[in-house]
């Protein structure tokens, strides 16, 4: 593939100190992953999952290697470029919504948007949109706390693509729900991340939640390798 990838990490090393010993939980990982593309990374508990996301996420540094996203160096960055990066090019999706529970729907998808300089009438039209795409046109006012749990999860899906992120990072996303609802909004993830041509990477334990996307990627022995 020609096109720049929207994450790249090259020999990323990270280790953590406990007590006496260093435990090296990253050992030189690469990995890309490219616009449009939507990734499992499906790895057993305690590999290094979240430290891996953390770090694609810029939420914390490897030790050694390098992090691009969208092309660009990040490891040598100020944590104001940094925060930068974050906030633009890059969506969060966790296994709870961390909605704030006294914003309605749409304020909760706006909000962000207000943050990166997006003019209101702008980021209102854009979170009505989101929200309307994923069923939700009618709960624009509701606050988080008189949603479904499938209805809240989708709003904090609808935030972290509301500044047209190039990379959505996922950790288990669809974790908290049952088994049905937990399948439509997953698909309904899938569609928008495909629509918008966002590059994902999605940690999920579901192995058949994992078949529906790209490829499937694990760590193993440090490293991510295709599973
Ligand atoms: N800040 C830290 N200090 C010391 N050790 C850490 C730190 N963060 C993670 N670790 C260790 O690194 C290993 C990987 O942790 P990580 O949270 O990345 O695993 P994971 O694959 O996400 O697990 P799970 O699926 O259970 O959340 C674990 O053994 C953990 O104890």
């Amino acid at each position: 593939m020609s096109e720049t990838p929207v994450l790249s990490l090259e020999g990323v090393t990270r280790r953590f100190r406990s007590g006496d010993e260093t435990l090296e939980i990253l050992k030189g990982a690469s990995f890309d992953l490219y616009p449009g593309e939507i990734v499992a990374l499906v790895a057993p508990s305690g590999t290094g999952k979240s430290t891996l996301l953390h770090i694609a996420g810029l939420l914390e540094s490897p030790q050694e290697g390098a992090v691009r996203v969208a092309g660009r160096e990040t490891r040598t960055l100020s944590d104001t470029l940094r925060t930068q990066i974050r906030r633009d090019e890059i969506g969060f999706v966790y296994q709870f919504h961390h909605l704030l529970a006294e914003f309605s729907s749409l304020e909760n998808v706006v909000l962000p948007q207000h943050v990166a300089g997006v003019a209101p009438r702008e980021a209102k039209a854009r979170a009505t949109d989101l929200l309307t795409r994923f069923g939700l046109a009618h709960r624009l006012q509701n606050l988080p706390g008189k949603l479904s749990g499938g209805e809240k999860q989708r709003v904090a899906i609808a935030r972290a693509l509301a500044n047209r992120p190039r990379l959505l990072l996922a950790d288990e996303p669809t974790g908290n729900l049952d088994v049905h609802t937990s399948d439509a909004v997953f698909d309904e993830l899938l569609h928008a991340v495909r629509s918008e041509n966002v590059g994902a990477l999605i940690a999920t334990h579901n192995e058949e939640l994992a078949s529906r996307m790209d490829r499937v990627v694990t760590l193993r022995d440090g490293q991510i390798v295709a599973k």
